[in-house]
């Protein structure tokens, strides 16, 4: 059976590492190790055992220098620089399929280097369409009592769930500081949750967090994400004393089930989707390149008619000589001599030299005089 893939999000400081740790013990001493993997290439330590380490092969601190970058789009371009060889990475994993039944992966605690940038998408792409792949995203429970920290952190996570498209596990790690029955109880029941609000609010006055246009803004966003909890499987857990990892083992048990039964199969919707859409656009792009050439085809076949037309009005017996119509009266010239010089060929190097000097004598003076010269061309 294939590894379900763990995927560990998180802001900076949610605990993410010390979770990943955790983790990993957790699973060794379930006797089932796991893969791990670390693609946070700013981290100094990893204080467990990673199988593949982003910073084997990109070194952080040399990108930034050599790229001239600040510490953000190092993470990105060194992302980036990982994304080329991600192919090997999922062969390793492979490899490795039947003796592991979880693969876990850090990533930098600034969100949106992952999140949002093309090798983030690339990375977790090529692990969702090879393998069960779920989010485990880490919030810091202490840190989110406040409803308008917590409603933020929740929009993330929904922004999250939609960029990816992948089952998502909502991890309360640091239970040990604060439990996470507060937030269970905000997920589950719209009206705790704006008590809490109006709770804070009076509590803060117009000066809190949760005032005026913020509250009545969380208020609508709290409504509108009452749908992304329902896709939620949450979580309380503490990375510092193990509590609740059971638990979230289990969950990620439920989402690769949902992952098999729905997420796969609407990936593999989209996925089919993409292919017709790109079949039908190269139909599209070749209908339009024939019907291109059948255009050209009719010109073709146009300038062939009117080519036989020249040939037959112009060319044939009378060697491109235009012939006068029978009717047309005989044509006078004013000046009868200019005649030959218009005609006859054999004067072509005279016309030629007379052409010269009038070219010379304008191009000498470019005033009236030019104008003088001209007519005492055409007099001659
Ligand atoms: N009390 C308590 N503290 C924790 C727990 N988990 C992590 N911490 C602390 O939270 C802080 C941040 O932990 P990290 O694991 O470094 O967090 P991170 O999300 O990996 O941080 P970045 O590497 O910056 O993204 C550290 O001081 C940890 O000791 C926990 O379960 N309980």
């Amino acid at each position: 059976m294939a590894p379900s893939t763990v995927i560990c999000i998180g802001m900076a400081g949610s605990g993410k590492t010390t979770f990943m740790q955790r983790l990993n013990s957790h699973l060794h001493s379930k006797k089932t190790p796991p893969y791990v993997i670390n693609l946070d290439p700013a981290v100094l330590k990893v204080p467990f055992g990673a199988n593949i380490d982003i910073r084997d092969s990109v070194k952080y601190k040399k990108v930034m220098e050599e790229y001239n970058l600040g510490p953000n789009g190092a993470i990105v371009t060194s992302l980036n620089l990982f994304a080329t060889k991600i192919d090997q990475v999922i062969k390793l994993v492979e490899k490795r399929s039947d003796k592991v039944k979880n693969v876990i992966i850090d990533t930098p605690g600034q969100i949106e280097c992952f999140i949002w940038s093309a090798s983030g998408s690339i990375i977790t792409e090529a692990f969702a369409s090879t393998f069960p792949t779920v989010i485990a995203y880490i919030v810091d429970t202490p840190r989110n009592t406040s409803p308008t920290t917590f409603i933020s952190n929740m929009l993330y996570a929904c922004s999250i769930l939609y960029k990816t498209k992948l089952p998502m596990i909502v991890v309360f790690n640091k239970t040990d500081v604060k439990k996470a029955d507060f937030a269970k109880e905000w997920m589950q029941d719209f009206e705790v949750f704006q008590a809490a609000l109006k709770e804070d609010q009076d509590l803060n006055g117009e000066e809190g967090t949760s005032s005026g246009y913020m509250s009545s803004l969380v208020n609508s966003m709290s409504l509108m994400l009452e749908e992304f909890y329902s896709q939620l499987d949450v979580v309380g857990v503490s990375a510092y004393t193990g509590e609740g990892f059971d638990e979230f083992l289990d969950a990620i048990d439920n989402k690769v089930e949902e992952y098999n039964e729905y997420y796969k199969a609407e990936r593999d919707r989209i996925l089919k989707k993409k292919e017709e859409d790109e079949k039908k656009r190269q139909a599209k792009s070749l209908d339009h390149l024939m019907k291109d050439l059948d255009i050209k085809d009719k010109k073709n076949k146009d300038s062939d008619v009117l080519s036989d037309y020249e040939d037959e009005e112009f060319d044939d017996e009378n060697n491109g000589e235009v012939l006068r119509d029978e009717d047309e009266p005989e044509r006078e010239y004013t000046f009868p001599e200019d005649r030959n010089s218009e005609i006859n060929s054999k004067n072509d190097a005279d016309l030629q030299a007379r052409y010269q000097a009038a070219f010379e004598a304008t191009a000498k003076d470019a005033s009236s005089k030019t104008l003088e010269t001209m007519a005492e061309y055409i007099r001659r």
